[in-house]
């Protein structure tokens, strides 16, 4: 119905629905209040609300776009479960459509993109009741490199026309800009965001250098670049192991779509391409620009870098 609209476009309009409906998911499982708690690994849970969340996000981008190639976070369940038809979503946002797309990604086709799901991001906090930190991501990666993306917060409040109203969408293209929330200069003074839940004595000594006038302690790669661009943080910094592709793809897109940058910790771009292993082994360095960025990198010891680039 829409094929006049370029694909990047349309699977960017599609994201934003499939995100709100995920959303929707996620504070229904919360409010049921089972969360069925798993255990993947050390500080590594998954709960009701990431699988049927996933299920619910890669089952409609998969049945619209079935050239696509998806990785999710909790991929491991692709056989299990169902898919209830009530998640199937194919809306479309329909401001998202009437973007117009960058001459550089009008030729996009399926079989360049990789997208990238993280249906909730930020699953420590989301067990622990700190439901603002908490987000779905969807990245989109054309040829290896993050050029849209969605930042859905389930648990955002807002007051829409004198009513009130849960939940937002922020969003990120390449060549257009952001959109879904108001973006804000940065703090006058260095403040971090860096982890809530996944600290270790690396992560806190690449803190101890930044000479920052205060540490903004957040769960969820979404939600700590989402401070990035509504002007509370300066620069994100992660120097460890723990986050892997779906939790920086979307956060980067749209990052990089508002001037922004995200590297790992010695600086050096992630790739997205389909078969890239899974962890950001050397950590996260983001900030809103390059200026920061560069602040930021220059004052990582070298030796902090090798011991990461080393593990
Ligand atoms: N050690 C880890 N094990 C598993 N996931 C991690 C780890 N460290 C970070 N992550 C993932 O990266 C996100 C950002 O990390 P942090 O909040 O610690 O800064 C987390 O919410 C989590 O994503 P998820 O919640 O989707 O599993
Ligand atoms: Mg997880
Ligand atoms: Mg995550
Ligand atoms: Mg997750």
């Amino acid at each position: 119905m829409y094929g006049s609209v370029p694909l990047i476009v349309r699977l960017l309009a599609s994201s934003v629905s499939v995100a709100n409906r995920a959303g929707k998911i996620v504070r229904d499982v919360m409010s049921k209040g089972e969360l069925g708690i798993v255990e993947k690994g050390k500080d590594d849970y998954q709960t009701e609300a990431d699988r049927s969340a996933q299920r619910c996000i890669v089952a409609s981008l998969a049945a619209q776009y079935p050239n696509l190639k998806i990785i999710g976070e909790e991929d491991s369940l692709e056989d299990e479960g169902e898919v209830v038809s009530d998640w199937l979503v194919n809306e479309i946002d329909k401001e998202i459509l009437k973007l117009q797309c960058p001459p550089n990604l009008q030729e996009v086709k399926e079989e360049d993109i990789v997208v990238w799901v993280d249906p909730l991001d930020g699953t420590s906090e989301y067990t622990q009741g700190f439901l603002e930190h908490v987000t779905v991501l969807i990245g989109i990666a054309v040829n290896e490199t993050p050029v849209a993306g969605v930042i859905h917060q389930p648990y955002y409040k807002n007051i829409v026309e004198g009513d009130k109203k849960i939940g937002r969408t922020i969003w990120g293209l390449h060549g257009v800009g952001v959109g879904g929330f108001t973006p804000a200069p940065p703090p006058e003074s260095i403040v971090i965001t860096t982890t809530r839940s996944h600290s270790n004595p690396v992560v806190e000594e690449a803190l101890k250098v930044m000479n920052a006038s205060k540490v903004l302690r957040v769960g969820g790669a979404g939600y700590k670049v989402l401070q990035l661009l509504e002007g509370n943080a300066s620069i994100y910094v992660f120097a460890s192991p723990g986050c892997k592709k779906w939790d920086t793809c979307a956060p980067e897109a749209i990052l990089s779509a508002a001037g922004g940058k995200l590297t790992d910790i010695l600086g050096n771009f992630y790739k997205y391409g389909a078969n890239v292993t899974k962890p950001n082994k050397t950590g996260v360095l983001a900030a809103v620009n390059n200026e920061l960025h560069s602040y930021a990198l220059e004052r990582i010891p070298e030796k902090l870098q090798e011991t990461l680039a080393n593990k």
